[in-house]
């Protein structure tokens, strides 16, 4: 018996076609539906187009649109796996949320394509091929969401994307794939430890994102409180350390209970409480700042959305973002 596809369209450059000057732009039709004889021998589908939007239009509302949308469809009937196609600019943001924030056990797996339908050497028909083979197989149960791109397999936590145009532009930094698509289907090669459950029904929180830069100024943060923000996520410099006047603002908000959460704006490796000097990792954590294990920056922001939606107390938040390292 053929698996039943949940398939998701929500636009982005896999949705798009170039046009006569060159841009790439959505159409009023989506290419992806003129592709469905070219996934028929794959599986049975049911398809959802809640929306059809480049993916920087997508909001934290949106995905839980997505994520609504998904539990009514799996109420509804039997589904085996989830395909979503999506945008690859906020691709990850949206993964990690419906990582956070379901807790099925059947395989959901998010791609797209960095060539739109009709440019040569267009990948998104490949991507969706491949995101149903592993949608569709048992390797991938129960490994929380997937991203599926260029023949890799990544964890919705660990993926990010690198490139700006290269069609390997999906890496996971540290840890690597899980797993690659073969010719004759998915080969898991590591499963994930561990996955997170926050039971997010409704997005009511403002949280900022902000990089850290030589001479930051205390007052971008000062202001946060007073624009509307319930939290930040900042990428400090390196191990995890901020600029002097920078930190002043950082002791401001927590000092009102404003959470801030550190990152590192390097590429790879996790922010620590190393550095003691004034503004080091060490004081920063020592003032209260939550230190997020081995999440990106946008991925640190998703999480403490969801967290917010639970609970403001520094304390929960800092459990929940910090029981990843063991120290
Ligand atoms: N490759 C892509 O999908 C990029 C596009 N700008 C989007 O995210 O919608």
């Amino acid at each position: 018996m053929k698996k039943q596809i949940l398939l998701i369209h929500t636009g982005g450059t896999i949705s798009m076609q170039q046009n006569e000057e060159g841009s790439v732009v959505p159409q009023s039709t989506n290419p992806l539906h003129s592709e469905n004889a070219a996934i028929q021998d794959l599986a049975a589908y049911t398809i959802e187009e809640p929306f059809h939007l480049p993916s920087p239009h997508i909001t934290p509302k949106d995905m839980l649109l997505l994520k609504q949308v998904i539990l009514e469809q799996v109420e509804k009937t039997r589904i085996d796996g989830i395909v979503i196609t999506h945008g690859t600019d906020t691709l990850e943001e949206t993964a990690y949320f419906l990582d956070l924030s379901l807790s099925l056990d059947i395989p959901i797996v998010l791609t797209g394509a960095m060539r739109s339908s009709n440019e040569i050497g267009s990948d998104g028909l490949y991507n969706l091929r491949s995101s149903i083979k592993v949608a569709s197989s048992n390797g991938a149960r129960g490994k929380g969401v997937l991203v599926v791109m260029n023949d890799e397999i990544h964890t919705a936590k660990n993926v990010t994307k690198t490139h700006t145009s290269n069609v390997s532009t999906f890496q996971s930094p540290q840890y690597g794939p899980i797993g690659i698509v073969a010719k004759k289907g998915s080969i898991f090669h590591h499963s994930p430890l561990e996955r997170e459950y926050f039971p997010v029904s409704s997005i009511t929180k403002k949280v900022a994102l902000l990089k850290s830069y030589a001479g930051m100024e205390s007052n971008m943060l000062e202001i946060l409180p007073t624009v509307g923000f319930d939290g930040v996520v900042i990428e400090a410099l390196g191990q995890g350390n901020m600029p002097l006047d920078a930190f002043e603002g950082v002791k401001l908000l927590l000092r009102a209970n404003f959470p801030v959460v550190v990152v590192s704006r390097c590429f790879n490796g996790s922010a620590e409480d190393i550095y003691g000097y004034a503004g080091g990792g060490k004081q920063l954590k020592d003032e209260g700042a939550i230190f997020a294990t081995g999440l990106n920056g946008q991925k640190a922001r998703i999480k403490l959305l969801a967290a917010l939606e639970s609970t403001t107390d520094l304390h929960v938040l800092r459990n929940w973002f910090e029981k990843d390292s063991d120290h």
